[in-house]
């Protein structure tokens, strides 16, 4: 069976399907799950990282296990976290909000945290959380109200979006850049290896 026939990504990002195309992997179906993605109280980036991921794979999971066209796919979720320490930078809507965060990211270290969560056709969740480290150069209040104002900014964990004008503010990165834009692309790939896919030839013949 084709991998097309076989992969669901719950998501309604188009960076994240840009991403697997990238890579040659066209999932037969996008499937954008609508969560509830507040943090709880205290809850460390990594862990609403790998929460959230995994309760966007699971509520696709609950629409998909028995519906017989798509019960045997694969289903791929993802979220992505910026936390500056253990303070979480939330995706908004609102420019003071974007404006202070990116005066908190000027001339700092972050992580950036991607969970990635897999389910078998079987039911199995195999997850992972990939960091990486950002450093910004010192940002003046004129290039943040110029950002500002691009709108580059919105429904982007952190405020930015290190694909656009923002990847002229990375001083540096340490790990994976597919993991900043929102799908570390080497551990997606490693995980669907895992269940027999390899993205030159596609799935084996079921
Ligand atoms: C830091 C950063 C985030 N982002 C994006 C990736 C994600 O789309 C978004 C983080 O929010 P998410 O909640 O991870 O994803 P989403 O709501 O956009 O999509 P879905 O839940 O349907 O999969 O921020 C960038 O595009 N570039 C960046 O540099």
């Amino acid at each position: 069976m084709a991998l097309e026939q076989k992969l669901i990504l719950a998501s309604g990002s188009p960076r994240r399907l840009d991403l697997l195309n990238q890579v040659g992997i066209e999932p037969a179906r996008l499937m954008p799950m609508d969560i509830d993605e507040t943090p709880k109280r205290a809850e460390h980036p990594r862990s609403l990282a790998r929460r959230l991921s995994s309760e966007k794979a699971e509520a696709a999971y609950r629409a998909i296990k028995d519906d017989p066209t798509w019960r045997h796919s694969y289903i791929l979720s993802a979220d992505t976290v910026v936390a500056v320490g253990r303070r979480i930078l939330e995706k908004t809507e609102y420019t003071e909000e974007a404006s202070s965060a990116l005066h908190l990211l000027s001339g700092r270290g972050h992580w950036v945290y991607t969970g990635i969560c897999l389910v078998t056709p079987g039911g199995q969740f195999r997850q992972k959380v990939v960091e990486t480290k950002v450093r910004f150069k010192r940002l003046s209040t004129r290039e943040i109200e110029n950002y500002i104002a691009s709108g580059q900014w919105r429904g982007k964990a952190g405020a930015y979006a290190i694909q656009g004008i923002a990847g002229a503010f990375v001083q540096k990165l340490v790990g994976s850049y597919s993991n900043v834009v929102g799908l570390p692309l080497y551990d997606v790939t490693t995980l669907l290896a895992g269940e027999g896919f390899d993205a030159a030839q596609g799935w084996p013949e079921a």
